[in-house]
């Protein structure tokens, strides 16, 4: 019997290719690329009918110019969606030590964040993850220590000299205290809200960091993430939050 030359290899090679088109095509829905996409497909297509038909040498000999070009602009295009696919990834491929020690990450940021609340400390706590915010360390001290609650709560402690500005953690890394993150220019934040929000919500516009603030004047705890700043977490709901959000 004829097998018209199907292998396994080519099943395999279309079921890539339609899982690989249908997940851009998911991804890409929604975007602003996506009218550009669908409007070039469309063009190329047309045009790749309209040469085969009427034998149009000239322009079918143009669009295998520029076929390699089109992949070029598509990547040029979409950098942003594939940076964000490529951070997922990366993310879903968290093996499960560096999710246990995101959990514990979490956890001493959780207990420093209880005591400073209890004890009035103002805190401001950028927690990295893609983007690194080089001006933190060019104004900040450098520490490269690994994190613990005790070490949190001692450079929070108030009138000692790294207690002023926020922290950048980076894996389990304390990376710099006493860094001046930038400040959100937003007229939408609520009056009693100072400079450490400010701040906090600033480095989460500019950047994916998870910044967590604990209110010196009132001890509220809260998170800016995206140029959004989510208020009134006690510490069990801090902990739930980062974890949803990291683990
Ligand atoms: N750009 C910045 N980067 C890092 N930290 C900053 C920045 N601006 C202010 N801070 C921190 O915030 C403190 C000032 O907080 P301020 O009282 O104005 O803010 P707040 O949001 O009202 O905070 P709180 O509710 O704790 O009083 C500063 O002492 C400093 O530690």
């Amino acid at each position: 019997m004829r097998s018209y030359g199907l292998t396994l290899s080519w099943v395999v090679e279309i079921l890539i290719i339609a899982v690989v088109i249908y997940q851009v095509w998911k991804l890409l829905q929604g975007t602003r690329g996506v009218q550009v996409l669908t409007g070039l497909l469309i063009v190329l297509v047309v045009l790749t009918l309209f040469s085969a038909v009427l034998h149009l040498r000239v322009v079918t000999e143009l669009i295998r110019l520029f076929s390699p070009s089109f992949f070029v602009a598509l990547v040029v295009l979409f950098q942003p969606e594939l940076r964000q696919v490529l951070a997922e990834v990366g993310r879903r491929s968290v093996t499960s030590s560096g999710r246990q020690q995101q959990a514990e990450v979490i956890e001493h940021i959780v207990n420093a964040a209880e005591i400073c609340q209890r004890e009035r400390f103002g805190v401001l706590i950028s927690m990295e993850r893609e983007d690194l915010y080089r001006p933190a360390r060019d104004t900040g001290t450098l520490l490269d220590a690994k994190l613990s609650a005790d070490l949190l709560v001692t450079v929070f402690y108030p009138r000692t000299p790294l207690h002023d500005g926020g922290v950048v953690i980076r894996d389990n890394r304390l990376v710099v205290a006493a860094a001046v993150f930038p400040l959100s220019e937003t007229d939408r934040l609520e009056r009693p809200l100072g400079l450490r929000h400010r701040a906090a919500l600033g480095l989460s516009e500019m950047t994916d960091a998870i910044v967590v603030v604990v209110s010196e004047e009132t001890g509220a705890i809260s998170i800016a993430l995206e140029g959004k700043l989510e208020r009134h977490f006690d510490p069990n709901r801090l902990r739930a939050r980062l974890t949803e959000i990291l683990v």
